[in-house]
């Protein structure tokens, strides 16, 4: 189990992380979701021990790390942002190494390298350097010497940043079945990332944690206000209308439609409620009295990326 403990950390004068505490249990896959330079990579330094918090703790299954440092070490693999390949070894050279430096048991060695190699394939480049392998295999053997000394608990910071799409949904796979036997606690800026590997989410930014949740009690958050999604037959005065009407909170105009699905002369809005308000009557009765038909009205569910974009502040980015 991961603790962390009202962590703050400031450079110099910048507040970098400010009360974060959250906590992850034993076999959890935890998503550390937030923009960049929200302080993911700073909060995963300090619960790996890699650097020390200007106040605050962290506590892994109830030791201190930093009075238990080397035992609480053992319990952590960690792929930094830049993970710390060396260049000029070969893959298997470098596991040898990490083993070594781990001081993980010698008369266990071969086998417990083979079958990280096994379990991130990487076997077809055991014998190639560092230097002369593609991003996605540099990760892979990023992911493995996280693994080395068969750690219950890995942090992975921004693990597919950078691949290509088919190497990302290989590190994926490779995350989520790494993830059946250990706690997983990884960052990423992407929700979609985040949301097709990890079991929960916790959401930073600004350096504070903003929500935390399954996604669906993410949701729930905002769960209670509606979105209609409309095509009327008017100009864009009927944004001006619409937003009079009671318990109307937003009103926005979609325009990433598809060239062939625009009609000349409509518009496609979005019209936002209040909570627990159902606005549809009202939508139906204003537009037919400004003589403005309604072509389309659909009811939009909320999606991760709404909770995102509101918990941190963005939400004009998403349909401006
Ligand atoms: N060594 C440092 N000295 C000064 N400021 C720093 C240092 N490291 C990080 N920061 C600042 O602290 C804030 C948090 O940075 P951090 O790298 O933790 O964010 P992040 O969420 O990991 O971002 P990214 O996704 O871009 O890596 C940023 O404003 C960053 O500029």
């Amino acid at each position: 189990m991961i603790k962390a403990l009202n962590l703050t950390k400031i450079y110099g004068k910048h507040v970098a992380i400010k009360n974060v505490n959250f906590q992850i249990d034993k076999g959890e896959i935890v998503g550390f979701l937030g923009p960049n330079g929200a302080g993911k990579t700073t909060t995963l330094n300090i619960i790996t021990g890699y650097m020390s918090p200007s106040q605050g703790s962290v506590e892994i299954d109830g030791l201190d790390i930093i009075e238990n440092s080397s035992a609480v070490k053992k319990k952590i693999g960690y792929l930094p942002d830049v993970p710390p390949l060396y260049m000029d070894m070969t893959v298997g050279e470098y596991l040898d190494f990490v083993y070594n430096i781990k001081k993980a048991d010698i008369s266990a060695k071969e086998k417990a390298i083979n079958e990280i190699i096994e379990t991130v394939k990487i076997g077809d480049v055991k014998n190639r350097l560092i230097k002369n392998l593609s991003k996605g295999y540099r990760q892979r053997v990023g992911i493995a010497q996280a693994l080395v000394g068969n750690p219950e608990i890995l942090i992975l910071d921004e693990p597919t940043s950078g691949l290509d799409p088919v190497q990302i949904i290989e590190i994926r796979n490779l995350i989520k079945s790494i993830g059946e036997n250990r706690t997983v606690f990884l960052s990423s800026h992407i929700l979609s990332e985040i949301e097709a590997v990890c079991n929960r989410i916790i959401i930073i930014n600004k350096g504070e944690i903003v929500a935390s949740g399954t996604p669906l009690e993410l949701r729930s958050h905002i769960e209670g206000s509606r979105k209609l999604q409309l095509k009327v037959k008017s100009d864009k005065s009927i944004i001006d209308d619409l937003l009079k009407i009671s318990g109307v909170k937003n009103v926005s105009i979609i325009n990433n439609a598809k060239q062939e699905e625009i009609e000349i002369d409509t518009i496609d809005i979005v019209v936002e409620s209040e909570k627990g308000k159902d606005i549809r009557e009202d939508v139906f009765m204003l537009a037919a009295e400004k003589r403005r038909p309604i072509l389309m009205m659909v009811e939009q569910k909320f999606d991760l990326e709404d909770i995102f974009l509101q918990v941190t502040g963005k939400e004009e980015n998403k349909t401006n």
